[in-house]
């Protein structure tokens, strides 16, 4: 046996896809100091089993541009490296078999358009031409997508290996490793039981092993192992080896050619977790027991779609344990807890698909310390606090599990798990009406429903106009007209205290926080290409202290955005005090006059202006006021301890009864920040997108001689121009934009919407995107063009427009 190094640059420990994807990539990036260890023998923990299907459309444009990399690495690794890999891109097909489905088919396939990938609307005869052994009394409609494909997982796994060695990569089997040499804070090695290797960096692609073996180190990666079982049958007529993958989801099966038979597997709505108490020792190219009675409703399903099964000699039923997460998506990039520790794990059977794309990103996240792009949808910080309790994650993932085919409705919320993290209001709330949705773990009022005409609160989903429609527009409109009152208790909150504290804050943040103690400043945080990583609400407390409020998704994630930015050698602190502030946020043109009843302090436009905080007292409480506003209105957002929570909200809204103050939720906010082209971050902004690109330019601090975090780039795009500028986009009320439509400027795809919505003070439809050109873009450009949206595969007439559709010169939010 070779002996083990005793130092390398990085370990990756796993030898399935993924492991072996990023060693290759490593390698190939230079990396050639790079050591994979696998305990047992390639591919022999999950990949040996996996399905082996190749799709490539996801919801989420980076991802698709991912799993799109696994299909042009696996037209060329079988090449490259001489190792046969089943590969072939026979195309995949999409069923719909009622209307609903049919829609959202059609959506997928604009969203495919809008992402630039080839995507055509069959009929049902078309696609039995593709597909001639199915029965499709039942089927409207599907949609074929011609570069998707199938691999088999070992020898494509095999393949990568392969490559990974001829590239310089050193691969050892039958290598455990048994611990991580860990000496303040920073590994140094990693044991194992052939012997230590000193090393840098540490990517744990251990698969379903990977939780357990990262919780050691204090890494959580919130992943559940789950049976899933899929049929193999002997070959028989009519299934040809070009035969395209198929996915059914009303059905919630899918299949694939293998040696002239099928697979047939599944996503069951009852899903049975595995190995609770830990996966069993010795689990190596080992499956559970067949399950027939859990797979027979899937059987049930699958013979009415392909009746010539039931003459098919079954071959297996594989039942094979997958990691799975608790939103259908995988988990990869830097651990928030452990410096130089990366994961890539949690591929919900999605592996083989994702595996030459995830191996790529995660190899670049190693070693140029980013991503190579955005990659928030499946970022290991976009998890939190209820993600460290096993037991929640695994009822939250056997959810996800079951919906993996049902269908993706807009604004769907997640129904397990819940009530996790309750405001101090939950209850009152919940008296009054209100509808909630859940964000990491928290209930958020999203609208409230009116009881005497009959509302009841709770959603019900679909492609048109939801039953929610009238309630948020009663709440939108008393914030232009009246006041509302929302619950947002769920803002993360930091305080970053200590004597550098202004230092640190002044070189993480793009705006300038150097302003007088009361100062409240709206700035991004930019990484090195001038993307936006972090887009927040700073107030300066005392010279030496600030508070910062950002969205509750993006609490672990901007936590260790500064935390990690903060300039080594600087005397500061940064704590997060998310749990210890309930936050009111009283909006409308009638903030002013209900406040006046409630506080003795100054609240006069005067006495305390837009962009600043103080503190006022209200029925006994210390609230920390914030006169700023992301709906466009005049308002304040009140952070005060939660035990003051009741008693501030009832003295808000007793003086709120003769003003017309109501309590409005998340979806009317969303409604009004579209009115006013407030940017949200992970859909206008993100670290792919830059100041200047999405019209932010005005609050980076170019002009003042103070260095920070990406001025180089935002300079050079100040000096160069952009390729691409966000612009707002309108169009009839009846039509329904959720999203990732497609952009055409005088016929020609430019992009697509990043966000989609109505607004029920212009009583139009809304959305943003942004228009690209290579040739550089601006106002002008934009403007000059004639626009048109792809919705559900039709083009609509759509006005464009660079200002703000609601108060553009900021009159009522300054009033
Ligand atoms: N491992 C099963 C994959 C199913 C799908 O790609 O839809």
């Amino acid at each position: 046996m070779t002996e083990l190094p005793s130092t390398a640059k990085a370990v990756i420990i796993g030898g399935g896809i993924i492991g072996c994807s990023t060693a290759y990539h490593l390698a190939k990036l230079g990396l050639t100091d790079t050591v994979l260890l696998e305990r047992k023998k390639l591919t022999s923990g999950t990949t040996f089993h996996a399905a082996g299907l190749v799709g490539q459309l996801r919801s989420n444009a980076n991802i698709t541009q991912l799993l799109g990399y696994s299909v042009d690495l696996y037209n060329k690794i079988e090449e490259e490296t001489g190792l046969g890999t089943g590969w072939k891109m026979n195309g995949g097909l999409r069923l719909a078999c009622n209307e609903e489905r049919w829609t959202e088919v059609k959506r997928q396939a604009t969203t495919a358009h809008s992402f630039g990938l080839e995507m055509e609307l069959l009929t049902p005869k078309e696609a039995q031409g593709l597909w001639p052994l199915m029965d499709i009394s039942d089927v409207v409609g599907a949609a074929f997508m011609p570069t998707d494909g199938q691999a088999n997982p070992s020898d494509i796994t095999q393949a990568l290996a392969k490559g990974a060695r001829m590239a310089g990569a050193k691969i050892f089997e039958d290598t455990k490793v048994t611990d991580i040499e860990i000496d303040n804070g920073k590994i140094k090695a990693v044991i194992t039981d052939r012997g230590r290797i000193e090393c840098e960096k540490v990517i744990c692609c251990a698969g379903q092993w990977t939780r357990m073996f990262a919780g050691r180190f204090g890494v959580n990666v919130p992943l559940v192992s789950m049976e899933h079982q899929y049929m193999v049958t002997e070959a028989f007529e009519g299934v040809p080896s070009n035969l395209p993958t198929l996915r059914d989801p009303d059905r919630l099966t899918y299949y694939k050619e293998e040696v002239g038979g099928l697979v047939m597997g599944g996503y069951e709505p009852n899903p049975i977790p595995w190995a609770n108490d830990g996966i069993p020792q010795g689990f190596h190219y080992t499956l559970l027991d067949s399950n027939f009675e859990h797979f027979e409703p899937l059987m049930e399903l699958a013979l009415g779609r392909v009746p010539a099964l039931e003459h098919a000699g079954i071959k297996t039923l594989t039942n094979g344990p997958e990691s799975f997460t608790p939103d259908g998506n995988f988990i990869i990039g830097e651990a928030p807890e452990l410096a130089n520790f990366f994961v890539g794990a949690g591929f919900n059977a999605f592996g083989i698909a994702a595996g030459g794309g995830a191996g790529m990103a995660l190899a670049e996240w190693v070693h140029k310390g980013e991503p190579p792009f955005d990659l928030w949808s499946a970022d290991i910080r976009r998890f939190g606090r209820p993600h460290f309790d096993t037991d929640w994650v695994r009822t939250r993932t056997v959810e996800a599990y079951g919906k993996h085919y049902t269908m993706a409705w807009p604004y769907e919320e997640h129904d397990s798990g819940r009530p996790c993290r309750k405001s101090p209001l939950y209850d009152v709330l919940r008296e009054q009406g209100a509808c909630f949705g859940e964000k990491l773990g928290w209930e958020r009022p999203n609208w409230y429903a009116d009881a005497s005409s009959g509302e009841v609160p709770k959603d019900e989903y679909g492609f048109g106009r939801q039953n929610w429609f009238d309630a948020v527009g009663r709440e939108h409109k008393a914030a232009r007209e009246a006041a509302v009152l929302f619950d947002q208790t769920s803002f993360a909150k930091f305080t970053l205290k200590g004597p550098d504290a202004l230092k640190a804050m002044n070189w993480i943040c793009a705006n300038n926080v150097d302003r007088p103690v009361g100062a409240l400043i709206y700035t991004q945080m930019l990484n090195d290409k001038g993307g936006i990583e972090c887009d927040l609400t700073v107030g300066r407390v005392k010279h030496d202290e600030f508070y910062i409020v950002t969205g509750t998704g993006f609490a672990t994630h901007n936590f260790d955005w500064i935390r990690r930015n903060i300039p080594e050698g600087l005397n500061c602190q940064l704590f997060d005090i998310t749990s210890s502030n309930a936050v009111l946020s009283l909006m409308g043109p009638e903030a002013r006059n209900i406040l006046t009843k409630v506080t003795r302090d100054d609240v006069t436009n005067e006495g305390f202006k837009f962009g600043t905080l103080r503190t006022i007292g209200i029925a006994g409480c210390p609230v920390q006021a914030l006169r700023v506003t992301y709906v466009g209105e005049l308002g304040w957002e009140l952070h005060l301890p939660v035990e003051y929570a009741q008693t501030v909200y009832a003295a808000l809204t007793e003086a709120g009864r003769d003003h017309g103050l109501i309590n409005a939720g998340y979806r009317a906010i969303e409604t009004l920040r579209l009115e006013k082209g407030y940017r949200a971050w992970g859909a206008e902004i993100g670290p792919d997108h830059t100041s200047f690109e999405s019209g932010l330019g005005w609050a980076v601090k170019l002009k003042q001689n103070i260095d920070f975090n990406g001025r180089a780039a935002a300079e050079a795009q100040q000096a160069n121009g952009v390729k691409k500028l966000l612009a707002g986009f309108t169009v009839d009320p009846d039509i329904v934009l959720l999203g990732r439509e497609t952009i055409y400027r005088n016929g020609k795809r430019v992009g697509w919407l990043t966000s989609g919505g109505y607004g029920h003070t212009v009583e139009k439809s809304i959305g943003y995107g942004y228009v690209r050109n290579p040739d550089g873009v601006d106002a002008d450009y934009v403007l000059s063009g004639d626009y048109e949206l792809e919705v559900a595969t039709e083009r609509v007439k759509a006005e464009v427009h660079m200002r703000p559709l609601y108060d553009p010169k900021m009159e009522r939010v300054k009033a």
